[in-house]
């Protein structure tokens, strides 16, 4: 195994050091590093490495951030069932050069993600395809139906030790259901993950609920159907004491009640997604289904509230909510198209653009909202931790000084549904390591 010398990266949290990564592990962390592993009178600017390993790879990371491998909680691999639009290696590809090194993989796939079987094959492909560990979520429900819970305890006994449920593309709306859910995982301490969207509130709906949607003609999604199950799945939550966690939280009302009941000492976990971070609702006025999505885009209030709410912590971590679709499925009339985004190669980029370039965010918090708190809500333990010998080489290189134009044809994703086409943004992953293999050199996948 070739170890690796990275030398003068910027440190999140700490400061301009070097990295030895070997066997799997960050091995060391300091300045004027040599392969050996010690600290030598070298300047640290990054010369030939001498001694120690056999075979030692120096990288030159100046100017460059080092994170640890982000974590994404939220991901549709489309593996099985929908293979035309994604597999578990290309999405994992993807995710890789976004600068991924765990995903967590959705359970709207065909079979449904139900049972032990399934949960297994899906961590399996993940461990076979060697980009990105993938962590499969379970499906609350047997087929996604919303009536008969799932085998939720066999799928946490199987190998792929499923922590997460979620019925995630469809909201868990029987209240007595979602509370047996709630009781049931609590067992385990595990978590269920909500899509919150109150069905007979978004019959039909196409895009957010406004002035705008009726100008269009377009089917509006009322924030409150939103709110609502929020709302409710809180105080449902408090009663069983279990594990509650929000997926794609997109409206300013949704921020507010998150915040309150933390200020109250209820236990719940949000997410937002980097395309709710960044664009509104009025893009719907092309007409261009890439921009439509689940929860639909909203306003630029929304967007701000969001923003304060991942700022002050309300907001627990970015997810992606990756959704790649065929282009038969998105190239088409809007009212006919489906839902969902591509995330995994921008998320990064689109939150240093609208947390970082704005000093909403450190790149310290960075690290804490698409690393640290998605691994620990997840219950992972490999990833997700702080840069320090010992800790597994889950290392991320981002180049912050870097501008790239995003051109949706260059996606490694199957599907090309990116509502970032031709936009600028800053920021470039130039290096990824999962436990200690690179799966992205010079910005490119690895293998
Ligand atoms: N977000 C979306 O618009 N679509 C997701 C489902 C979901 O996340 O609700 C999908 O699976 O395509
Ligand atoms: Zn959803
Ligand atoms: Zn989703």
């Amino acid at each position: 195994m070739t170890a690796y010398l990275i030398t003068g990266a910027k440190i999140v949290g700490g400061e301009v050091a070097d990295l030895l990564i070997d066997n799997g592990e960050i091995v060391a962390v300091g300045t004027g590093l040599t392969a050996a592993g010690r600290g030598g009178a070298g300047d640290g600017s990054g010369g030939a490495a001498t001694g120690g390993p056999a075979d030692v790879t120096t990288i030159d990371a100046t100017g460059l951030i080092a994170l640890p491998g982000l974590v994404d909680l939220h991901t549709h691999l489309r593996e099985p069932g929908r293979e035309d639009a994604e597999t578990v290696l290309t999405g994992t590809r993807a995710a890789a050069l976004g600068g991924f090194t765990a995903v967590f993989a959705m359970a709207n796939t065909d079979p449904v993600a139900d049972t032990a079987g399934v949960v297994e094959q899906v961590w399996r492909l993940g461990r076979e395809a060697g980009y990105a560990d993938v962590f499969p979520i379970g499906a609350v429900t047997v087929g996604r139906q919303g009536t008969q819970l799932a085998e939720l305890g066999a799928m946490a006994d199987s190998a792929a030790r499923v922590r997460v449920f979620s019925d995630d593309g469809d909201c868990v709306w029987d209240a007595a259901l979602m509370r047996r859910a709630l009781e049931y995982v609590k067992a385990f301490g595990g978590t269920i993950a909500q899509h919150a969207q109150e069905p007979r509130l978004t019959k039909g709906a196409q895009m957010n609920e406004g002035a705008l949607s009726g100008v269009l003609g377009l089917t509006g999604w009322p924030s409150v159907a939103e709110e609502a199950i929020i709302a409710r799945d809180i105080l449902l939550n408090h009663h069983v004491g279990s594990k509650l966690h929000i997926c794609h939280l997109s409206t300013k009302g949704s921020v507010d009640i998150v915040r309150a009941a933390k200020k109250r000492g209820l236990e719940v976990t949000a997410e937002v997604t980097p395309h709710h971070l960044l664009l509104t609702e009025d893009l719907a006025s092309s007409y261009n289904p890439v921009f439509k999505v689940n929860p639909p885009l909203r306003t630029k209030e929304d967007v701000e509230a969001v923003r304060e709410g991942l700022a002050d912590g309300t907001i627990d971590i970015v997810a992606t909510d990756h959704a790649p679709h065929p282009v038969e499925d998105k190239d088409c009339e809007w009212s006919a198209a489906a839902f969902g985004m591509l995330g995994l190669e921008t998320a990064l980029s689109v939150v240093q653009h609208a947390m970082v370039d704005t000093k909403l965010l450190t790149w310290a918090d960075v690290a804490d909202r698409m690393s640290y708190r998605p691994a620990a809500i997840g219950q992972i333990s490999d990833h997700g931790q702080p840069l320090v010998a010992g800790a597994p080489a889950n290392v991320v290189l981002v180049d912050p000084a870097a501008q790239r134009v995003i051109v949706s044809a260059e996606s490694a994703s199957l599907s090309r549904n990116t509502p970032f086409d031709g936009m600028t943004l800053p920021g470039k992953v130039v290096a990824t390591f999962l436990r200690g293999e690179p799966t992205v050199l010079d910005g490119k996948a690895a293998k």
